[in-house]
Order: C-alpha cells, then sequence, then structure tokens
C-alpha cells in the first residue's frame, strides 16, 4: 500500500473545509448489540462507516475491540481502513502505544508503517519523550501524524496528569511542531472534549498540533463548549465520538447517520 504523499493535517484541513465537518467518526464495535453473530458486527460497522462518511472529516477506530475479538476481529479492522481509504477518509488509529523506544519502533512499524493499517496514531507519553521519536520519525517517513495523549477525557487522568505532567507534555508537543516548520506539523495532541473549560490554554500552549477531542456524546461533551480548541477558520481539530453515533439507536445505521449529520451540524453551529 502506497501512502498518501500529502501531509496528514493537509489531508485533515482539505477535507474538512471541503464537506464543512470537523466531526471524527469512532468506530469501536461491541459484540453484545449483535445477537446475529460477528458477521452482524462486521457488516454493520462497515454499514455505518459507509453511511456515515459524507458528515466526518476522518474515521478513528479503536483497536482494543477488534483485538478483543482475536485474528477476525483484526481482519476486520482491515476491511475497516480498506473500506475507509476507498472513501478517501483519512484513518486515526486509536491504540495509544508506548514503550522503550526500540519496541516503538516495532510499533510505529506495524501502525504507521509501509504496510500501515492507518494513517495517523495516537501515542502515550508516558515511557519518556525520547520513545516519541520512532512514531513521529516513521510518521514522517510516511506522510502520516502521532496524537499525542496530553490531557484524557476520563475523570482519573487526574491521578497522573495533573500537576504540570501535561504541560510538560504539551511544551514537547509545541517542540517538536516547531520543528516541522511553519502551519500545522504531523505531531497533534489528544485533549478530552469533557475539559472545556481549558480548551484555550491547550491550543495556545500548541499553536502547531492538529487536535483529536474525543469525548463527543456518551462521555457528555457537548459542541457548542468545543470552540477554544479550533483555529480561526474552524479548522485545526476535530472532535470524535464512538458509541453515540454508531450505537445512536440499536443497531439503526440510519439513525447513525443522522447522529453523525447532527454532530456535524452541531460543530459547524458552534463555529459559524
Ligand atoms: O485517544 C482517544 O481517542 C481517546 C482519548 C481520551 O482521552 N478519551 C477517549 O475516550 N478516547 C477514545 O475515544 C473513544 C470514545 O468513545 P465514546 O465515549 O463511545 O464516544 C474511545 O475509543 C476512547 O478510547
Amino acid at each position: 500500500m502506497t501512502p498518501d504523499p500529502t501531509p496528514f493535517a493537509q489531508r485533515l484541513t482539505e477535507r474538512s473545509l471541503s464537506l464543512a465537518t470537523r466531526l471524527c467518526l469512532g468506530l469501536d464495535p461491541r459484540p453484545d448489540p449483535y445477537s446475529g453473530g460477528r458477521q452482524e458486527l462486521r457488516r454493520h460497522t462497515l454499514e455505518v462507516l459507509d453511511a456515515c462518511a459524507p458528515y466526518v472529516v476522518c474515521v478513528k477506530p479503536q483497536v482494543a475491540f477488534y483485538e478483543a475479538l482475536g485474528v477476525w476481529g483484526m481482519q476486520v479492522l482491515e476491511e475497516v481502513c480498506a473500506a475507509a481509504r476507498s472513501l478517501n477518509l483519512p484513518i486515526i488509529v486509536d491504540a495509544k502505544r508506548g514503550d522503550i523506544g526500540s519496541t516503538a519502533a516495532a510499533y510505529a512499524q506495524a501502525w504507521l508503517g509501509g504496510n500501515h493499517a492507518g494513517d495517523a496514531l495516537t501515542v502515550n507519553p508516558f515511557l519518556g519523550f525520547e520513545t516519541l521519536t520512532p512514531f513521529v520519525d516513521t510518521a514522517r517517513a510516511n506522510g502520516g501524524a502521532v496524537f499525542v495523549l496530553v490531557k484524557t477525557s476520563n475523570p482519573g487522568q487526574a491521578d497522573l496528569q495533573s500537576g504540570g505532567v501535561s504541560e510538560q507534555v504539551a511544551a514537547e508537543v509545541a517542540r517538536l511542531g516547531a520543528e516541522e516548520g511553519e502551519g500545522l506539523g504531523r505531531v497533534g495532541a489528544v485533549i478530552g472534549a469533557t475539559h472545556p473549560q481549558e480548551l484555550a490554554h491547550w491550543r495556545a500552549a500548541m499553536p502547531q498540533a492538529p487536535l483529536l477531542l474525543p469525548g463527543l456524546g456518551a462521555q457528555g461533551a457537548r459542541a457548542a463548549d468545543l470552540v477554544a480548541a479550533f483555529l480561526p477558520g474552524g479548522t485545526g481539530a476535530v472532535v470524535s465520538a464512538s458509541r453515540g453515533i454508531q450505537y445512536a439507536a440499536g443497531l439503526d445505521v440510519s439513525a447513525a447517520r443522522e447522529a453523525a449529520r447532527g454532530f456535524r451540524d452541531e460543530l459547524n453551529a458552534a463555529l459559524a
């Protein structure tokens, strides 16, 4: 698979502006709702992708949901990524990887390398900034990007992410972005959409970072509260929802489409 040569952030911006959307479709298939078994899960997930594609900037499969289904699940992930590619949808693989440098290099090769499943990857900085290098280098070589966890959406994030730790990670993201030159770079940041009062701060701290804001819908974040995360012109950030779209009304694919359309419209109205 030949990677798209256009830098990832540019792909996001172009698609965002041409389709007037800032929504990222999370695809996290859970086994419970499918009385028809695995094939129903596979078919439904692909149908939701197809139905929602016109309303979203990009797609974000969380790999845990596919890993939990074993080898078969990983094949479904490959299918989801192949379908997204054929729809020209940028793919953020949400795997939150991080390890010592040599292992990080293997993770980077797995998720961002030549046979990559995706274009961008969420990465965990807990093992130190030196361990981000293989991810950033591999993303650079493939036109991809990384999204570094800076301030996650969950209540328990405060245990480890307060006390200046997130500030240090943000400073490193900003430093890496500055190395890239002008404009949005290939090193982005994850900021939970559940922290609306902090968004202006994080946007200013990482001026060149594309931001990924998860937490819309099921975790209680609201589109109207997220404007401060965006750059002028309403670019520079994408907001993701998973359960709130795929399972908006059971397994009803039309309801998933309407949920995606609704989130898109709410984000656009907030930014108008
Ligand atoms: O990196 C992420 O996407 C992420 C970071 C974060 O801080 N919080 C968070 O919820 N996520 C992911 O975003 C998705 C949220 O799913 P929903 O709560 O169903 O919309 C899941 O795939 C989470 O793993």
